[in-house]
């Protein structure tokens, strides 16, 4: 395999387009290189396994796919709902610094923009071994696929809030004052467009920033924001835009029968302006309509059954919920280790303090009880996984407990427990405590969830196989995007598969989906080649 895309002919013959951008090249008869696109044919290989005589009987299952992962990436517009949020301005700022290269003087000295924290721009994957040394070669996560680069993200987006995003910068508390300073001039005149806002959604405490609202009925809502995403696509000559809600977590909306359990019902219950459609889902469903991914980074129930149906009926991409930004992606890690390790993990108990207005809206019960719902799920597949440890329905005691503490700002404590019983009747207490500013951590994630979901509007495959479905035409991946699950504490899966909450599977599998898009097999860690001799 060569390292670089400059020359080499691949399996058919065909020579890869030259394209500087791409850091190498699979030279294999599955894979093709047009212009345009990247075509692999892939083996996938699982295991089916039935049950026989009390037995269980393990029998291997292939499935040939044809996978085309188009290689002009296109310009990019991201709008953020709640952009003038701290996850909103702090995102805004770091991206301007990163293109603008913009370093800035902090007590520690000089510091140099960069995207630390984001798996797809500040990690890396193993390509292979080295031909000849034997050692592993390793490639930036963002050039496993052709990628749009967050510095070339055209930005955009709502609040209901009118503060400019330079001033909103200043009310996060976020970032250095050298650096607010030097991106102040590039941000000053952005300013969020008026949002929608149904005061029963979010917190009582937020009602003094409503001061930038479309009017009228939810119809009219409706249309204002599918009206707001194509202005910004056709002013911006953009190719692709993505809509990510980073706006205030909302209370979880009632499923109602008739109003919002299927497409045709949500529909018209926007059109009757029924109460229990929440302005996420307006966004969401608005997004749908004009066939843009809609990205939900907080925990409430915005994707009702109806908002489901409705993106699969018209092949859009939605995901989500809530950003899993610190102390949920720990316990994802930490509990897959525990439980993997043979460990019974018997209780956790997580206290996280916050003093910016992500606190203060998350202070109101019905709030706090939507981010209480997907911080508190992220163990139970894991725990579902293994019979020794626990009997089924058997869960270790969980507790999440959140408190608004101004004082701290968006330095966020995050304050875990972990308890569990270790070999005869020994018992292991694991404490941690993890002190960084939120929006910090969240800023990576938005950036990430945008790349992969604009990636995934690249990428197509038809079923090539005698024993799976075949199918004559390329289609797309499910409208619930699961890709994106390391990204988010409580993904959304398509109705009826499981959720996979485990960071380390997360991660592995869109790794791997990635390689399969170039035709090579998932990174199995076996390294035999080092074992066999
Ligand atoms: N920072 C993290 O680590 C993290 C992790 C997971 C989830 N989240 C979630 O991300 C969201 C944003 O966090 P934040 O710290 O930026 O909060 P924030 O309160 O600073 O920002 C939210 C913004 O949304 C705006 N808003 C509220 N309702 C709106 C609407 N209907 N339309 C448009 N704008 C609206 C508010 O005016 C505010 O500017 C929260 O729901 C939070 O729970 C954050
Ligand atoms: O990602 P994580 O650290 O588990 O979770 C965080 C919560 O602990 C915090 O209270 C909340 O304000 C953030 O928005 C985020 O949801």
């Amino acid at each position: 395999m060569a390292p670089h895309a400059n020359g080499s002919a691949n399996g058919n013959g065909v020579a890869p387009a030259a394209n500087a951008k791409e850091l190498f090249v699979v030279n294999s008869p599955n894979v093709t290189y047009t212009d345009d696109a990247i075509k692999s044919t892939y083996t996938y290989r699982t295991t089916k396994v039935k049950k026989a005589d009390g037995k269980y009987v393990a029998e291997p299952f292939e499935t040939v796919y044809d996978f085309k992962t188009e290689r002009k990436v296109g310009k990019v517009g991201l709008m953020l709902v709640g952009w003038g949020g701290n996850n909103g301005s702090t995102v805004t700022a770091g991206i301007i610094a990163n293109r603008e290269n913009i370093s800035w003087e902090s007590r520690e000295g000089k510091r140099s923009p960069n995207y630390f924290g984001s798996v797809i721009m500040g990690s890396t994957v193993k390509l292979g071994t080295d031909a000849e040394t034997g050692e592993e070669v390793y490639i930036p996560f963002h050039d496993a696929l052709p990628m749009v680069h967050p510095n070339d993200l055209v930005l955009g987006g709502w609040d209901i809030n009118s503060m400019n995003l330079a001033d909103a910068m200043d009310r996060a508390g976020v970032l250095e004052p050298d650096l607010k300073r030097k991106v102040r001039p590039m941000m000053e005149g952005l300013v969020p467009l008026p949002s929608i806002y149904y005061p029963d959604f979010i917190a009582a405490n937020q009602g003094d920033r409503a001061n930038n609202l479309v009017k009228g009925t939810k119809q009219e809502h409706l249309e204002h924001i599918r009206k707001d995403i194509r202005e910004f696509k056709e002013k911006n000559a953009l190719d692709k835009v993505i809509v990510l809600w980073t706006a205030n977590t909302e209370r979880y909306a009632e499923i109602i029968p008739g109003v919002n359990d299927t497409a045709e019902n949500l529909l018209k219950a926007i059109e009757t302006g029924h109460d229990e459609v929440s302005p996420s889902t307006v966004f969401a469903v608005a997004s749908i309509l004009e066939g843009v991914p809609f990205i939900n980074g907080s925990p409430q129930n915005t994707f009702v059954p109806g908002a489901i149906s409705l993106a699969e009926k018209h092949n859009a991409f939605i995901g989500g919920d809530d950003f899993k930004s610190g102390q949920t992606k720990m316990k994802s890690a930490l509990v897959d280790f525990l439980i993997n390790a043979g460990i019974k993990l018997t209780s956790i108990a997580s206290f996280n303090f916050l003093g910016n207005n992500d606190g203060l809206n998350l202070n109101a019960p019905q709030q706090f009880r939507s981010k209480e719902i997907s911080k508190s799920n992220v163990v139970d597949d894991m725990v579902a996984a293994n019979s020794i440890l626990y009997e089924k329905d058997e869960h270790p005691d969980h507790t999440v407990v959140i408190k608004y503490m101004p004082a701290v700002g968006d330095h966020k404590r995050a304050m875990d427990e972990y308890y569990g019983e270790i070999f005869m009747g020994g018992h292991q207490s694991i404490s941690m405590t993890n002190i960084c500013e939120d929006s910090l951590l969240a800023s990576p994630l938005i950036i990430d969830l945008c790349l992969v979901a604009e990636l995934m509007t690249r990428v197509s495959y038809k079923a090539n196989s005698s024993t799976g479905a075949a199918t004559k035409d390329y289609k797309g991946f499910h409208s619930v995007l699961s890709i994106l699950s390391y990204m988010l504490k409580a993904p959304c899966t398509p109705p009826g598969t499981p959720v996979v909450n485990s960071l380390y599977k997360q991660r592995a599998c869109m790794n791997n989906i990635f390689r399969a898009c170039v035709g090579l097999s998932p990174e199995s860690d076996m390294t035999l080649e080092h074992k066999l001799f």
